[in-house]
């Protein structure tokens, strides 16, 4: 363990800037008699509110505020931990912080997650959990908030802990019987019915794996770019869709130059919407950088909706330009990612007939949006799942898919004739520690590093 963990850590608590309320937190392995003494003028009761002066080292009030006192191992961190609630002016509360790192000796200012990363250390939370910490605070829906919470209670936590029991179990088996001699040892893993048992685990690591990816969905949202000639329709369809005028509509094709982004929610899940510049040959230079932009953003996103105009489908230049926008698309993907991303959409319904089974809309009355919300929570792959639902990162997803081909290999080899229990014992050790990285028994330093270090301060 790092010195570093060791230090007494103190940071403002609340988000920066005025607030009606302010918290500066404190937490420490030592005991905090000293600095309660001395910015509170008295002991405290343990985990008790006590509304006093808190005082400046020349026993000046710095303000009338509350202190609460959690004594080591009842507190967030599992250390002693002290909250001085304060007004939450931003001068009062870096007053009341450098007292405490003042009066507290050693005492330094918390780096991004660390109150957070202590209570892991301490095994207040497992690594899920304390990731579900910083997923709560930035969630940017309901429904995303909400499966923050149940990942903070241990929902995802339970499920991955309810697999590892599973597979310590098999894995504990398979090691005994390697010690057997040969010819009992495949009898015996017949008799147990080690396939059967790895079968069952494979299908239940497939159905956490599908909310897992629900959970993800929630956190990460979808990408989507709207893109297509000029004059489409493509900024009506971003104001439509986030019900407010964002983006400059005209009837002058090349309006849009640069990209405008919003954030929309369908049914919970975030949905990262940027309009771009009409993809055509510029003719000044700053229209040829908007359409250079809306190439890049046609690179990243997880859905390109490519719109057409209803009223202009006929026209041969209309359909020329068309064509030439495909084969562009068509040469910055490889053709599978692209028919998986691609979605074709034709505005302009209310103006013109709409050809059998295309996905029309209008971006002026708002006729066929529904649909079209419908279609992007399909793309997500997006299955209303209102109970049971935790949020969840990508690197969740790929540790359980890890954990799963994991498995699949220790079934290949229990599935033949002879089976090498060695090499069934390898994989399963190996499904157990890609496992295990989830709530972070096994987990590198840099890891944790990377993922408290995306905290806010005070976290
Ligand atoms: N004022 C304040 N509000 C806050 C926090 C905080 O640190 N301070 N939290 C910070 O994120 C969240 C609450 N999280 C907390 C988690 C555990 C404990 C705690 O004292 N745990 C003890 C006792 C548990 C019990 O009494 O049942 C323990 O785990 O032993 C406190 C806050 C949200 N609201
Ligand atoms: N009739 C009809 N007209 C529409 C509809 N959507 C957009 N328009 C009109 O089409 C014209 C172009 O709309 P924009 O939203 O600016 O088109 P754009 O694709 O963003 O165009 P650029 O920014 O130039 O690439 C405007 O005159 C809109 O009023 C629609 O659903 N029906
Ligand atoms: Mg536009």
């Amino acid at each position: 363990m790092l010195a570093r963990h060791q230090d007494p850590i103190a940071a403002i608590a609340t988000a920066p800037g005025r607030g009606a309320v302010g918290i500066v937190r404190v937490s420490a392995r030592q005991p905090l008699d000293g600095l309660i003494e001395a910015v509170c003028g008295q002991a405290l009761k343990p985990r008790h509110a006590h509304y006093l002066p808190l005082r400046a080292a020349d026993g000046s009030v710095i303000d009338q505020g509350l202190a609460l006192h959690f004594p080591a191992p009842h507190s967030y961190t599992g250390e002693q931990v002290l909250e001085l609630q304060a007004h939450g002016g931003p001068v009062i509360l870096q007053l009341l912080l450098a007292r405490c790192l003042q009066a507290l000796p050693g005492c330094r200012l918390a780096e991004p997650g660390e109150f957070t990363q202590r209570a892991f250390l301490n095994g207040k939370l497992d690594l899920a959990q304390a990731e579900a910490v910083a997923d709560l605070i930035d969630a940017s829906t309901e429904a995303a908030a909400r499966s923050a919470a149940r990942a903070l209670e241990g929902a995802l936590s339970k499920e991955v802990n309810g697999l590892r029991d599973a597979l310590i179990h098999l894995r504990m088996f398979v090691e005994a019987t390697l010690d057997f001699p040969e010819e009992e040892d495949v009898e015996f893993v017949q008799q147990a019915d080690v396939q059967g048992q790895l079968t069952g685990l494979r299908s239940r690591i497939e159905q956490i794996l599908v909310r897992t990816r629900q959970g993800a969905l929630l956190r990460e949202g979808l990408q989507v770019v709207l893109a297509g000639q000029p004059n489409v329709g493509k900024s009506s369809l971003l104001n439509a869709l986030a019900g407010a005028e964002l983006a400059i509509v005209t009837p002058i094709p090349g309006t849009t130059r640069d990209r405008v982004s919003e954030q929309i929610q369908i049914e919970g899940v975030p949905l990262h919407i940027t309009d771009t510049a009409g993809l055509r040959d510029a003719a000044d230079e700053v229209e040829r950088i908007g359409v250079a932009r809306s190439w890049e953003s046609i690179a990243k996103a997880d859905v390109v909706l490519f719109l057409h105009d209803l009223t202009r489908l006929q026209e041969a230049d209309y359909q020329r330009e068309d064509e030439r926008i495909r084969a562009q698309l068509a040469a910055h993907d490889d053709a599978a990612h692209l028919e998986a991303r691609l979605l074709h959409v034709f505005n302009k319904a209310d103006a013109a007939e709409v050809p059998e089974g295309a996905m029309a809309l209008s971006a002026r009355t708002g006729a066929g949006l529904d649909a079209l919300r419908q279609e992007l929570l399909a793309r997500a792959g997006w299955q209303a799942m209102p109970e049971g639902l935790f949020i969840a990162r990508e690197r969740h997803v790929q540790a359980l898919s890890r954990t799963q081909a994991h498995v699949g290999g220790a079934l290949e080899q229990v599935s033949v004739p002879r089976p090498a229990l060695d090499l069934v014992a390898e994989e399963l050790r190996l499904a157990h520690e890609a496992l295990g990285e989830i709530t972070g028994q096994f987990s590198a330093d840099d890891l944790l590093g990377e993922i408290f270090s995306r905290f806010c301060i005070g976290k």
